[in-house]
């Protein structure tokens, strides 16, 4: 099968994410299994040119159609370790791509239309004709739209779109001007409740829901998530959507690509181990603690990686710090804020825990320093509000950190608790789960695991052990979504 990625994240060229990493994985794997495989992408000024091979000129007289003329683009291709890129830089005055980030602009809704539309275009004009496109998230939810409104009339009338969600909390709600930039135009026709007009904002257009609405399949990164989408208010409004095209909806578990994240070789750490050699993890966590000055004593490692902001739970990240240091481990904590009050507060505790010697606070986005730390660490923490799958307690896992998660969502379908899981022998449990947004539900699962640790260190290793046993690659959600790939072509 030839399929094309329309994203605006691959992994690690581009990865602000989970999206990044699932966009470069699944991509690998479809190819490993036989398919052929490319990912068009926004040519994104900040992004890491260092992780692309031969990046040349690929078409250089590209056309699209944007406010009733045209916008000249090139598009360049390259390889992101083995997989075949292609960007697209435009060259206009809005220097859509050229603003030292990949969100948070003002203007993100007409950026990421204006790539969907280009996108496009560029399929259309190279004569490109997948037999599945897989777009993702809001910013590309334009794409089957486009494809069903326009390019379907002009020569790409077989292609058929796989859409995913990897967060339903943003959905990329707009008015009518990225109608008429796009040259979509008649509002009255996509402001109909039944196509693009958002189910709370009479006066707005959503693209996500545009997305789900004219797409052949649409999925979601978990199967437990699939079904609090449709059943909680967890899909910020679309449940009444999701429901309506319940036929072609579901949830697919994302995988791991294990050969970027494996410490049996992994190239950012300093000692390579599996679970055979279990014991040699110990040397990274040597290694870490000479890296980010923490005392070296045998204390538990707990580690948070992850955005920093409500999604995450951050008030329970702040409280797993502060008992992690009462009951005498040590907490590392690499993340990001956005939002400038939590930004603001982790700072103020980066200073204030700035000389004591069992905790270290990074804040910003530093790759290489997070395989350190998966390998390093004992425990990590992921007390998500909600979680569509969740990647780091997968990373995890297999790099032989036991995770403490709050079950919802993905987590659900990942993490088994050690000591309550009903549906899987004590053998294949492999972490901790709670479930109350409270700070006792969060000290109940971490001081299990605490007490696990003080008490038989050979069992907590041995749960460990069973972490790293579990497979969770890309080899069987690529199946699945092979099968529905298959599905929507056939159709
Ligand atoms: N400061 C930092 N420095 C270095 N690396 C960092 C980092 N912060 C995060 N990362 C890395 O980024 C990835 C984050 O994965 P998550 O599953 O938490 O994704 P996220 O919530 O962004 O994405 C959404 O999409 C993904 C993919 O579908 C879903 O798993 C998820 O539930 C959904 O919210 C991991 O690889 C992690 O190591």
């Amino acid at each position: 099968m030839y399929i094309v990625q329309i994203a605006s994240e691959c992994a690690p060229v581009i990865k602000a994410g989970g999206l990044g990493d699932v966009v470069y994985g699944l991509s690998r794997e479809l190819e490993a299994q036989g398919h052929c495989v490319e990912v068009v992408l926004p040519k994104y000024d900040c992004m890491r040119y260092d992780h692309i091979w031969g990046l040349h000129s690929a078409y250089d007289d590209l056309l699209v159609p944007w406010f009733g003329g045209k916008v000249h683009c090139s598009v360049y291709c390259g390889w992101v370790h083995g997989q075949l890129c292609f960007f697209i830089e435009p060259h206009s005055q809005d220097r859509y791509f050229d603003r030292g980030c990949y969100y948070g602009c003002n203007d993100d809704n007409l950026r990421f239309a204006f790539f969907s539309r280009a996108a496009m275009e560029f399929l259309q004009q190279s004569n490109k004709r997948p037999d599945v496109i897989h777009c993702h998230d809001w910013q590309t939810g334009l794409v089957p739209v486009l494809l069903y409104e326009i390019y379907k009339y002009h020569g790409m009338e077989n292609q058929r779109v796989c859409y995913t969600i990897h967060n339903f909390k943003h959905q990329g709600t707009a008015g009518t001007e990225v109608l008429t930039a796009t040259n979509l135009n008649r509002p009255e026709y996509y402001f109909d409740s039944d196509k693009l007009r958002d189910n709370f904002n009479p006066f707005a257009i959503n693209l996500m829901k545009g997305g789900i609405v004219y797409a052949n399949y649409v999925n979601t990164v978990s199967p437990h998530h699939a079904w609090e989408a449709r059943h909680t208010d967890i899909s910020y409004g679309l449940g009444s959507t999701l429901d309506r095209y319940q036929d072609k909806f579901g949830g697919i578990l994302n995988g791991l690509d294990y050969t970027f994240w494996n410490p049996e070789c992994d190239r950012y750490i300093p000692q390579p181990y599996s679970k055979d050699t279990f014991e040699q993890k110990r040397y990274n966590t040597k290694a870490l603690r000479e890296r980010l000055l923490l005392r070296n004593e045998t204390k538990p490692i707990v580690c948070y990686i992850g955005r920093l902001d409500d999604q995450k739970g951050v008030h329970l990240v702040h409280h797993a710090m502060y008992y992690s240091l009462h009951r005498g481990a040590q907490f590392i904590l690499l993340g990001s804020a956005t939002e400038a009050k939590i930004n603001d507060w982790f700072h103020h505790e980066k200073n204030f825990l700035n000389n004591n010697p069992d905790c270290h606070i990074e804040l910003g986005f530093n790759e290489e320093l997070s395989h350190l730390i998966y390998a390093g660490s004992d425990l990590i923490i992921v007390p998500s509000n909600y979680e569509p799958c969740g990647l780091t307690q997968v990373i995890s896992l297999k790099y032989g950190t036991v995770p403490i998660v709050r079950g919802v969502g993905g987590l659900v379908n990942t993490v088994f608790d050690r000591d309550y899981d009903q549906n899987h022998p004590l053998e294949t449990r492999n972490g901790y789960v709670f479930y109350e947004t409270d700070t006792n539900a969060l000290e109940s699962a971490l001081g299990r695991a605490f007490d696990l640790w003080g008490s038989d260190r050979s069992k907590f290793e041995k749960l460990a052990i069973q972490g790293m046993e579990y497979d969770y690659s890309w080899h069987d959600p690529a199946k699945n979504y092979t099968a529905v790939y298959d599905h929507i072509r056939h159709r």
